[in-house]
C-alpha cells in the first residue's frame, strides 16, 4: 500500500514548487494544496487488484469479460482519488490506459448517485478533440454499461449533427454526453443546451487528450464553457506525455495558481496564456486543489516515453528505396501482423497500396480525405482484425503540410482536396488501434512528438510491439532528433532506436528488379485516379453506412475497404517471391518470425479479436535475433525520482 509523507511548506517558495514533482516507483503522485502542504505518496510494488482500488463487482465483471484483468500503473492512482471526488490531472505515456482511468469511477459514481430526477442537463461531459475519439469513447462507455445491465444514458455530440438532431439526442437527457469542445459550445448558443440547466447538473467534467484539446483550436471553446462550470463539478484532465503536454498541464496550473517551474523550459507558446484575462476566470472556475498524477517519463523527458514493451529499429536507404524496404519487410514477412503504416501524404498512402496490389498484398488507407463514417468503419474492420495492413496519413496537417510540397502543376488539385480534409480527424492521438504488433514510418514522421504518438499505436496497455523506421538521407535530422529526445547520445552505446537485424542486402537487392519494374507502371495518374476513385467509393459507402449503422451497429462486413483499386490485374508470378530470390540469411529470419508467430497463436491472416500478444520476449526474434542486439540503456522498472533526483 501506498505510503504518506507529509511536508509543510509555503505554497509560494520556487524551491518548493521544484520540490512538488515527486515520482514514486510507478507513479508521482502529486497534491497542489492551497494549505501550502504536499503530500507525497510512495508506492510500493503496488499489485492491488481492481476491487482493491474500491472498483464495485458490477465494474470489475465486466472488465474481466473484456479481458481486463489488472489495473495499469495510472490507473491504480487515478481510480480512487477520482472515486474520492478528487480533481486530477493524469499524465502519462500512450497506451497506459488512462480512458479507463477515468471511466471506471465515473461510471461507479454514477451508478452510486443516479443524477437527480430533476436534472435537466446531463451530469457528465467527456470532452475529447476528434471524432474519432468521441466515437471511441462512446463505444467503450457503451459497452461498459451494456456489460454491467444498468440503466444508464450516454450520447456523442458531433458538429456534423443538425440543430434538430442534436435536440433529440439532448432530450432524453442523457447522464452522459461525449462530444468536442465546438460542439457543446454550439449547442449553448443554439439553445440546444441551456446554460443555467448546465450548471445546474454538471457534475463531472473530463477534458480527454487535454493538451490536444488546445492544440485543435479549442482553447476559446473550453474558455467559454468555464463559464458553466459550477464550483462543485468535479474536473478530470487526461493526456499523453510529450512535450506538448505541457502547454495545458501549465494552462491548468495557471488556472489553479500552482506554478510548477520545471515545466516553464517547455512551454514557449504560454506567454499569450500568462497575460489572458480569461485565465482569470478559469482560475475561479475549473480544478480544484487538482492531484497531479505523473509517470516518471515526465521528469525525465528521455526516460520511457515510448513503452519499454516496443522495441525500435530503423532501416536507412534512399527514399527510392523504401519501396524495396517495405516490399521485403512484408512480403518476406520479417515485421509481425497486424501492421500500420504512416506515411506523409495521402498521395503516397495510395501509391504504396497500388503497388502492394501488384504483390497481392491487401491493405486500406485511412487519411483526412475520407468521409467519417467511412473512416470510422475503416478503423472497426482494422480492430476486429478484417485485414492487416492499414496505410495512414496521420493527420490533416501533415497531409497539407505536404499538399504545399507538391509540384506547381498539381498545387491546384491538391488544394482542391486540402479544403476537403477534415479538421477534426486525428488518427494518431489517442485512437486505440486494436493488436498492432508493427508501426513502419514509410515516411518519417515530422516532429519527434508526431514519432511518439505514431509508435504508441503499438504496445497498449500490457502488450509487445515493434516499430520499423524507414530512414532517408533527407529524414535523418529529424531521426536524430527523436533519437536524442529518446536518450540516445553517442558518449555512450545504449540505443534506444537499432538497426533492423533481420534485412540482408542479398535479400533487398533481389527484390529491386521487381519493385523498380511495378513502381515505374505506377504513374502519378494512376495514383490520382485511384485517390479519386476510392474517395468515390467510399463517399457512397458512407452514405450506405449511415443507414445501415442505424439498424446493425456491430455489422463489420456489410463493406470492405481493402478492395483493389488498380485498374490492372497484378501478375500471378508477383504474388510469391520465388525461392531463388530469398537469400539464406532473410529465409532464416523469416522462418524465425513465423515461429513466434505461431508461438503467440498469431497464425490467421484475418479476424483474431481478443489477440493479445502476451509472449515471452525470448522467443520475440525481433528482441533476440541479432547478435548485435540494441543495449535498450533502459533501466529495469520505472525510475525514482524524487526530491533529491538532481543530486
Ligand atoms: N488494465 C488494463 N489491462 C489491459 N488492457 C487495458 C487496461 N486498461 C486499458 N487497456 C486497454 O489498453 C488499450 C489502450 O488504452 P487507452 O486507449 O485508454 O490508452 P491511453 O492511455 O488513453 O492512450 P493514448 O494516450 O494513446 O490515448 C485499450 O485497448 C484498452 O482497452
Amino acid at each position: 500500500m501506498a505510503k504518506r509523507k507529509r511536508q509543510p511548506h509555503s505554497a509560494n517558495d520556487q524551491e518548493i514548487a521544484e520540490d512538488k514533482e515527486v515520482v514514486a516507483e510507478e507513479v508521482v503522485e502529486e497534491e497542489h494544496v492551497t494549505a501550502g502542504e504536499v503530500v507525497e505518496e510512495e508506492q510500493d510494488d503496488d499489485e492491488r487488484s481492481f476491487e482493491e482500488l474500491g472498483l464495485e463487482a458490477r465494474l470489475v465483471r465486466a472488465l474481466s469479460k473484456k479481458s481486463i484483468e489488472k489495473p495499469t500503473p495510472i490507473q491504480r492512482v487515478a481510480i480512487p482519488l477520482i472515486l474520492e471526488g478528487k480533481d486530477v490531472v493524469a499524465r502519462a505515456k500512450t497506451g497506459s490506459g488512462k480512458t479507463l482511468a477515468y471511466l471506471l469511477p465515473v461510471l461507479q459514481k454514477l451508478f452510486a448517485d443516479s443524477p437527480s430526477k430533476s436534472n435537466l442537463a446531463p451530469a457528465v461531459f467527456i470532452l475529447v478533440p476528434t471524432r474519432e475519439l468521441c466515437q471511441q469513447v462512446y463505444s467503450e462507455v457503451t459497452s461498459l454499461i451494456e456489460l454491467c445491465r444498468v440503466q444508464l444514458k450516454v450520447v456523442q455530440l458531433r458538429s456534423t449533427m443538425s440543430a434538430s438532431d442534436l435536440r433529440t439526442s439532448l432530450a432524453g437527457l442523457p447522464d452522459i454526453v461525449v462530444s468536442t469542445p465546438a460542439c457543446v459550445q454550439t449547442c449553448l448558443k443554439n439553445g440546444t443546451l441551456q446554460a443555467k440547466a448546465l450548471q445546474e447538473s454538471l457534475s463531472v467534467l473530463v477534458l480527454d487528450e487535454a493538451d490536444l484539446l488546445l492544440s485543435y483550436g479549442y482553447e476559446d471553446d473550453i474558455k467559454a464553457l468555464t463559464a458553466y462550470i459550477p464550483k462543485r463539478c468535479q474536473c478530470l484532465l487526461m493526456s499523453a506525455t510529450s512535450r506538448s503536454v505541457g502547454v495545458c498541464c501549465f494552462f491548468f496550473f495557471e488556472v489553479t495558481n500552482c506554478y510548477d517551474l520545471a515545466w516553464l523550459a517547455l512551454m514557449p507558446p504560454l506567454t499569450r496564456m500568462l497575460f489572458s484575462a480569461d485565465v482569470e476566470k478559469l482560475k475561479k472556475l475549473i480544478l480544484h486543489n487538482p492531484y497531479i498524477l505523473t509517470l516518471p517519463e515526465v521528469g525525465d523527458v528521455k526516460d520511457d516515453i515510448i513503452p519499454r514493451n516496443v522495441q525500435q529499429f530503423y532501416i536507412s536507404c534512399s527514399a527510392r528505396d523504401k519501396l524495396i524496404h517495405i516490399l521485403a519487410l512484408l512480403k518476406l514477412e520479417l515485421i509481425q501482423k497486424k501492421v500500420l503504416i504512416f506515411v506523409n501524404s495521402i498521395d503516397t498512402s495510395f501509391r504504396l497500396k497500388l503497388f502492394f496490389e501488384q504483390f497481392g498484398i491487401k491493405s486500406a488507407v485511412l487519411n483526412a480525405e475520407l468521409p467519417q463514417n467511412s473512416r470510422l468503419h475503416i478503423l472497426e474492420e482494422f480492430n476486429a482484425g478484417l485485414f492487416d495492413y492499414l496505410i495512414a496519413t496521420d493527420d490533416s496537417q501533415s497531409a497539407e503540410e505536404q499538399n504545399d510540397k507538391e509540384t506547381h502543376a498539381s498545387k491546384k488539385k491538391s488544394k482542391k482536396h486540402s479544403k476537403k480534409l477534415d479538421a477534426e480527424f486525428g488518427v494518431v492521438r489517442g485512437i486505440d488501434f486494436k493488436n498492432v504488433y508493427t508501426v513502419v514510418n514509410y515516411d518519417m514522421p515530422q516532429t519527434a512528438p508526431g514519432y511518439v504518438h505514431r509508435i504508441g499505436r503499438t504496445g497498449r496497455a500490457y502488450n509487445t510491439g515493434a516499430s520499423v523506421s524507414l530512414v532517408s538521407p533527407e529524414e535523418m535530422e529529424i531521426f536524430e532528433e527523436i533519437k536524442s529526445i529518446l536518450g540516445e547520445n553517442d558518449a555512450d552505446d545504449s540505443k534506444y532506436i537499432a538497426p533492423f537485424p533481420l534485412l540482408s542486402k542479398n535479400a533487398v537487392e533481389s527484390l529491386r528488379y521487381r519493385t523498380e519494374d511495378v513502381s515505374r507502371s505506377i504513374t502519378k495518374l494512376a495514383v490520382r485516379e485511384s485517390r479519386a476513385q476510392d474517395l468515390r467509393n467510399e463517399i457512397l459507402n458512407s452514405e450506405k453506412l449511415k443507414a445501415h449503422f442505424q439498424d446493425n451497429p456491430k455489422d463489420l462486413d456489410l463493406l470492405k475497404h481493402d478492395k483493389v483499386l488498380s485498374k490492372k490485374e497484378p501478375a500471378a508470378h508477383l504474388r510469391d517471391v520465388p525461392e531463388y530470390l530469398l537469400d539464406a540469411t532473410t529465409k532464416e529470419a523469416s522462418k524465425i518470425v513465423k515461429l513466434a508467430r505461431a508461438a503467440m497463436g498469431n497464425t490467421g491472416s484475418t479476424n483474431r479479436r481478443g489477440f493479445k500478444g502476451k509472449f515471452k520476449k525470448s522467443r520475440d526474434p525481433l528482441k533476440t535475433f541479432s547478435a548485435e542486439a540494441p543495449k535498450r540503456g533502459r533501466k529495469g522498472g520505472m525510475k525514482r525520482k524524487g526530491k533529491n533526483q538532481d543530486e
